[in-house]
């Protein structure tokens, strides 16, 4: 399904051109939000308004000020709650309609109306759903739209690792021909490498959070102890963790064989080396998901296009806490048909 999106998508470039591949990301990573988590309403009637009102929640729910004082009066946060009272009426109506019709459907969506409360068996209201779904599209398509978007810019701005990604790609091509499948992608170790390496260098989200239910103590590498009490919020910050020298050699270098056999610095770094995901109970259940979707765009884009930035590379958008990169980041483009080497 999502090849036979991007192929549609990208179909409408033309033989040669140049175009803000921050947008193209974000918007060919919507479609396919909505094909696999929104359900067949959204995709065939209200698409448009869906992603209009979906962007409005992303640009004014972002602000680092929102994660501090989420409720604040401002401008941006009554934009942001405008357009998620709009999009909670849209759900409720279309979970609602397919109760009475019991019509069902092969989606996210489905799986919430058909799933049960561990605790009590009950089945979880409309307005649960909605929050749920909200929620999985706030977390999962933001995010993804980032990651995929640094991915581009740091592969199409590193000669050495595009044309490793390439040459890969060709390899690939020679086995399986066009044809892409799950264990294809898993063959696809360098564009995974380098994707990961624009993670770590450009994290989509700058830190994790825990609320301590028990006192423990935290030992420093330097020997200091911090006891840490019940009831405080501790947060770790993920660039920093990603950027540490004593786990990555020259942090600030983008250097995917860095994840390679014999190196794997990530690994080796101990179990919370690689945070871009966080880690523990509460990691994001969407890592797999997301490496999945931006392999298939990557290679999808390597495979028939020939791409240059002629932006500057962008820098972080510092004041969101999902941040992506700022400005447009302008590519251009020409046809091509990769084959095998
Ligand atoms: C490159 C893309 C993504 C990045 C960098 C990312 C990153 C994160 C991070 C840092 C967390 C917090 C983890 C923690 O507190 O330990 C998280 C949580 C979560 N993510 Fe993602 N995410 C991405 C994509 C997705 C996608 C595609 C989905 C769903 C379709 C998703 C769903 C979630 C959910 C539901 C949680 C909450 C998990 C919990 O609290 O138990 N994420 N994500």
């Amino acid at each position: 399904i999502w090849f036979m999106k991007y192929r549609d998508y990208f179909s409408k470039w033309e033989q040669e051109g140049i175009i803000d591949l921050k947008h193209e990301l974000a918007e060919v990573l919507m479609l396919i939000a909505s094909r696999c988590l929104l359900g067949k309403e959204v995709r065939e009637k209200m698409f448009e308004e869906v992603s209009v009102l979906i962007n409005d929640l992303c640009k004014n729910g972002m602000h680092f000020i929102s994660l501090f004082f989420p409720y604040i009066p401002i401008p941006a946060h009554r934009q942001r709650d405008k357009a998620r009272a709009k999009l909670g009426h849209i759900f409720h109506e279309i979970v609602r309609s397919r109760k009475i019709s019991g019509q069902v459907e092969d989606d996210v969506l489905q799986k919430l109306i058909d799933s049960k409360c561990m605790e009590d068996g009950r089945s979880m209201t409309e307005s649960e759903i909605t929050g749920l779904l909200i929620s999985l599209l706030f977390a999962g398509q933001h995010a993804s739209s980032s990651a995929a978007s640094w991915a581009g810019a740091c592969l199409i701005s590193h000669e050495k690792y595009l044309a490793a990604a390439v040459e890969e790609q060709q390899k690939i091509i020679g086995k399986h021909g066009q044809h892409v499948d799950y264990s294809i992608l898993l063959e696809m170790g360098t564009l995974h490498s380098c994707i990961k390496e624009a993670i770590r260098m450009h994290s989509p989200s700058a830190m994790v959070m825990r609320h301590v239910k028990k006192n423990f103590t935290v030992q420093t590498r330097e020997g200091y102890s911090y006891e840490i009490p019940e009831g405080h919020t501790v947060a770790t910050s993920i660039v920093v963790g990603n950027q540490l020298p004593h786990i990555y050699k020259d942090p600030h270098v983008y250097d995917p064989y860095r994840f390679g056999p014999g190196r794997e610095e990530d690994k080796a770094g101990g179990k919370f080396a690689f945070t871009s995901f966080g880690g523990g109970r509460h990691a994001c259940f969407g890592e797999e998901y997301s490496y999945m979707q931006i392999k298939v765009i990557w290679s999808f884009l390597l495979r028939n296009f020939e791409l240059k930035m002629i932006s500057p590379f962008p820098e972080e958008e510092i004041d969101k806490f999902i941040p992506g990169p700022k400005g447009r980041v302008m590519v251009s483009y020409k046809r091509r048909l990769l084959v095998s080497t």
